[in-house]
């Protein structure tokens, strides 16, 4: 399989031409270099903690540094052989995004998630407890938020605005249903239960944290004790930079003044 497309010469991304920011050449969409790695691109839909699809996602797709992408890449060529799948929540995060993130944290009147998401914690305390940064990794593009899938994957029900929430860290049987395995609790739920060695974590659950952690160590990726979905590539592309292009497809167009 291609690891990546190639980039043509003295071309931007269509974004650039509107001007926004332009997207560097070392990033990629996560399917042109393996397409068997699921998504579901939570923040562009309405299933998110904020309760609605998060500030610069315009599309769902999965934007990587190529480094990322390709150790993604092997990590998935491992699973696959036991049967298993990656199936990415979150890749780049614009900073626009992380700003919403901030603005929501600072309204203490929107409650409206907080019965799934982060039941036992205020959300005035979700940054300081590390479940939420103001400068996000995801920004420097080389962080996933990612969970394992038993193949054949079941299909997913989408969520529905309004429905009644069930506890993040409920059982899997209660919790909303994710085709994922059980990590213990689903995505983004902000509790201790997430912290990815949470000794109340056993059984299945404890196996399939370890594997996801282990299978990923072994392709350079680094695990954040509080949350046992986000990992970092690293060496980091861009170790000091805070991206903020949107996220949507890489349709690459010449850039203005070159040749068509
Ligand atoms: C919000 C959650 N998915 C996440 O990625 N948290 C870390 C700490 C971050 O915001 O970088
Ligand atoms: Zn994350």
């Amino acid at each position: 399989m291609a690891l990546s497309p190639a980039v043509p010469p003295d071309v931007v991304p269509a974004a650039a031409a509107r001007g926004e920011p332009p997207v560097p050449r070392e990033f990629t969409e996560l399917r042109a270099v393996d397409p068997t790695i699921l998504q579901e691109m939570r923040y562009a839909t309405e299933h998110t903690f904020v309760g609605g699809p998060v500030d610069g996602y315009r599309e769902p797709v999965c934007l990587l540094t190529r480094p990322a992408a390709r150790a993604l890449h092997r990590a998935q060529t491992r699973l696959l052989r036991r049967g298993h799948s990656l199936k990415v929540y979150d890749c780049y995060r614009p900073q626009r995004a992380v700003d919403h993130f901030v603005r929501w944290a600072k309204d203490p009147a929107d409650e409206r998630m907080k019965a799934e998401f982060h039941p036992r914690v205020d959300k005035s305390r979700l940054f300081a407890d590390g479940y939420v940064a103001e400068r996000s990794g995801h920004s420097r593009g080389s962080t996933v938020d990612v969970t394992l899938v038993r193949l054949p994957a079941a299909p997913t029900r989408p969520y529905v605005p309004g429905e009644p929430l069930v506890d993040c860290a409920a059982p899997r049987e209660e919790r909303f249903p994710d085709n994922s395995v059980d990590m213990g609790t689903g995505f983004d739920c902000f509790d201790t239960l997430s912290h990815t060695d949470d000794p109340r974590v056993r059984g299945a659950a404890r196996a399939n944290r370890d594997l996801l952690r282990g299978v990923l160590a072994a392709e350079g990726f680094v695990n954040l004790p509080e949350e046992w979905w986000h990992f970092t590539y690293e060496p980091e592309e861009f170790p000091d930079t805070y991206f903020d292009f949107p996220v949507e497809a890489l349709r690459w167009r010449p850039a203005p003044g070159s040749a068509p």
